[in-house]
């Protein structure tokens, strides 16, 4: 089994997975936890579906293009709102009701991540025509400064991190959760980078669970559309990360109960494992 003593774990907890009152508690029981037995886990936060409330009762439209939130101006705003205001609060008092002591930051913090805004080109899935689009205020990572990240740990607390940058003219950048968790676990030289989502990892067309994926497979699935949606980012984050020098990157359920401690510290695993060729990652 692997040893875990001082490894960083980046524990990507997405919007789907938190629903739960009852599993996100146990989730900030499994954090705390985690750093009671010595490692140290950083958490990344998504919040797709309280965004998509707070833009509801504020009647602003939103959609999506291949997993992104295509972002207007007014848009994040509420994004920034949400994610580095209520969301990322939640996680931080309930990881210090059970005994932690976490602090919430952004990516705006200490220059935490620099971001890139992005075109992208995107293919309708009817006529299968390319088109170019411009998803506005959503950045790629560019540069990541881990420092304050460090100084968190070395100080014993427990960093929970907003998916929000800063973009090259100062302005505010939506990243894409995953995408975010995957640029700082690369630049943490994290041991694990575990997705926690609310499908048991990817499925193939059968809806089967895959549980190893090779970078060209992974690739074939988002070709041919059987990767699709949320899964998108999810899966091109993984690539990224493993070839970066991350052993390994895990896709699992974040509704099960206690994911994070089944996943680390039992022989089966759990969810997709994607993982640097070469690496024994088991
Ligand atoms: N091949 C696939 N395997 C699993 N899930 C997939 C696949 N293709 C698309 N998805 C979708 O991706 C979703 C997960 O992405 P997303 O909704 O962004 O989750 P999260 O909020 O956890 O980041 C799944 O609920 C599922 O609907
Ligand atoms: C660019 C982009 O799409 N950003 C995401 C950020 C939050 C996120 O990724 O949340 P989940 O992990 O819960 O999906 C968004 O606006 O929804």
């Amino acid at each position: 089994m692997q040893r875990y003593d001082k490894a960083t774990v980046v524990i990507k907890y997405g919007g789907h997975a938190m629903g739960d009152p009852k599993l996100a508690q146990d989730f900030a029981r499994d954090v705390v936890l985690l750093k009671q037995s010595g490692v140290n886990p950083i958490v990344v936060h998504g919040g797709g579906p309280q965004i998509a409330r707070l833009l509801e009762r504020l009647s602003i439209k939103s959609e999506f293009r291949d997993g992104l939130r295509v972002t207007d101006r007014e848009t994040v705003d509420v994004v920034e709102m949400v994610l580095a205001g209520s969301v990322n609060k939640e996680i931080v008092a309930a990881i210090n009701a059970h005994g932690g002591k976490a602090v919430g930051i952004s990516g705006k913090d200490a220059n935490l991540m620099r971001a890139r805004k992005i075109t992208r080109t995107w293919r309708d899935p009817d006529s299968r025509i390319e088109q170019i689009v411009d998803l506005g205020f959503v950045g790629n990572p560019d540069q990541v400064d881990p420092h304050i990240v460090d100084v968190i740990i070395q100080s014993d607390l427990i960093p929970v991190v907003a998916p929000i940058a800063v973009g090259a003219d100062g302005e505010t950048l939506n990243i894409n959760a995953d995408t975010f968790a995957g640029a700082l676990a690369a630049a943490m030289k994290a041991k694990r980078l575990l997705l926690l989502t609310d499908v048991e990892g990817v499925l193939d067309k059968q809806g089967k669970l895959v549980k190893a994926l090779t970078t060209k497979e992974a690739l074939a699935l988002i070709e041919d559309g059987t990767i699709s949606g949320g899964m998108i980012p999810k899966v091109e984050s993984c690539l990224g990360v493993v070839a970066k020098g991350v052993e390994a990157v895990v896709i699992l359920n974040g509704k099960v109960p206690h994911a994070v401690l089944l996943e680390l510290f039992t022989e089966h695993g759990a969810g997709t494992l994607i993982e640097r060729s070469g690496a024994s990652a088991t």
